[in-house]
């Protein structure tokens, strides 16, 4: 691929714009918001003039309920060789495209399983989709070009294809990204109105459930409004384990022993259950769960801490899988939690407490 057309240069479009720019495709960039597609050029993402002529791929990464129309016009125009989104959904567009009377041969419906709670093109990054699975979703009909250049755009974001039908896709998503969007939604609302002294108390556990509920409320009315049955099946399943749960609870607070044992019976069944499928949710780069041992550093809240923290473990040959930042509440001071191997765990903490890192036990 030597060019390529990116509409739509929020979160999506400017962090795929960038990894290709990266690779020395030429990319031209274009938002119904120029200031959007000028930021993402700034940001060294490619160009915001047009194209002289038609660009080998372009990748519509408007909200979801424009996809169909963005791409519906850019088909009409000619403005490329292949065309592919990358919206939440994949049967909606598909048969709005359909019902626009159009040839779907040069299309193909995609979406990069990675994200963030934040939108526009400041929030994003070259390597958002590095090591995630990207869907590809080509019917019988999808030229082989298309599908293709399809595959070279997600190589150079370094993200994994995986090919599933429209539809399936769809069913999968209700369950791994919108009912859990919906429920942290929940969660955070509880909050709302919440007392101060109990907000105050947030520790790192709120802080994983609730993240995704930062995100854009006029996103998710677009992802949702093209997916509600699948998701709407889904919660009645969460709605049957709060009954439940509810119900558990209430035998606990039984004065009657046989009662108390019941629930904790369902308690108990509950978490089991939990605990089964959270072992199910693959690590790092797509691959089989794995078990780090954290070490918990105690830093001051000054520039350069984590810089150092790093530079040291480097230094003591350890890498560094994943870390987490958890800053107390109106102090100076904060925790930073390093996951590594188990193995690599003792030379990092003698490693730290050698250059005089204070280490939680
Ligand atoms: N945010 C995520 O985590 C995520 C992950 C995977 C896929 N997606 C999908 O990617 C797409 C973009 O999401 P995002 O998070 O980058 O959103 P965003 O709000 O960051 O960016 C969307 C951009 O599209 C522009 N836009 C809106 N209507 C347009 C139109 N008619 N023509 C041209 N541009 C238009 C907006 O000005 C904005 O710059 C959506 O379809 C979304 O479902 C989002
Ligand atoms: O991690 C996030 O912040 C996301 O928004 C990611 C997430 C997801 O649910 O996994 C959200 C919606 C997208 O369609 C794909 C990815």
């Amino acid at each position: 691929m030597r060019t390529a057309l990116v509409i739509g240069t929020g979160l999506i479009g400017t962090s795929a714009a960038l990894a290709l720019a990266r690779r020395g495709v030429a990319v031209h960039l274009a938002d119904h918001d120029p200031g959007q597609a000028r930021t993402a050029a700034a940001l060294g993402a490619g160009t915001d003039e047009a194209p002289d002529g038609p660009v080998d791929l372009a990748i519509v990464a408007a909200p979801p309920a424009h996809v169909a129309k963005v791409l519906a016009d850019a088909m009409r125009r000619g403005l490329a060789r292949g065309y592919l989104d990358v919206a939440s959904v994949k049967g909606g567009p598909r048969r709005e495209l359909e019902a626009l009377g159009l040839d779907l041969t040069f299309y193909l419906g995609t979406h990069p399983m990675s994200g963030r709670e934040k939108s526009g093109p400041l929030a994003a990054t070259a390597d958002l989709f590095e090591g995630r699975p990207w869907v590809l979703t080509p019917t019988r009909d999808t030229d082989t070009e298309v599908l293709n250049l399809a595959l070279e755009l997600v190589s150079h974001c370094r993200a994994v294809p995986v090919v599933m039908d429209a539809d399936a896709h769809d069913r999968a998503v209700a369950l791994v990204s919108h009912m859990p969007h919906l429920v942290s939604s929940m969660v955070a609302a509880r909050l709302e109105h919440a007392e101060e002294s109990a907000v105050r108390l947030c520790g790192q556990g709120i802080r994983d459930v609730t993240r995704i509920a930062a995100s854009d409320p006029r996103m998710w009315i677009d992802i949702l409004s093209a997916n509600p049955g699948p998701v709407a099946d889904l919660l009645s399943e969460v709605a049957a384990d709060l009954t439940e749960t509810v119900r558990a609870l209430r035998d606990l607070e039984s004065a009657d022993a046989a009662r108390r044992g019941e629930g904790s019976a369902g308690i108990a069944d509950l978490l089991r259950r939990g605990n089964a499928g959270q072992v199910r949710v693959p690590g790092k780069h797509g691959s089989a769960p794995r078990a780090y041992e954290t070490v918990v550093v105690l830093i001051d809240d000054q520039p350069g801490q984590l810089a150092r923290i790093f530079a040291d473990a480097g230094r003591a040959g350890v890498n560094i899988e994943d870390v987490r930042i958890e800053h107390a509440t109106g102090q100076q001071a904060g925790l930073v939690q390093l996951m590594v191997e188990p193995q690599a765990q003792a030379a990092l903490k003698e490693a730290l407490r050698e250059r005089g890192w204070a280490l939680r036990q």
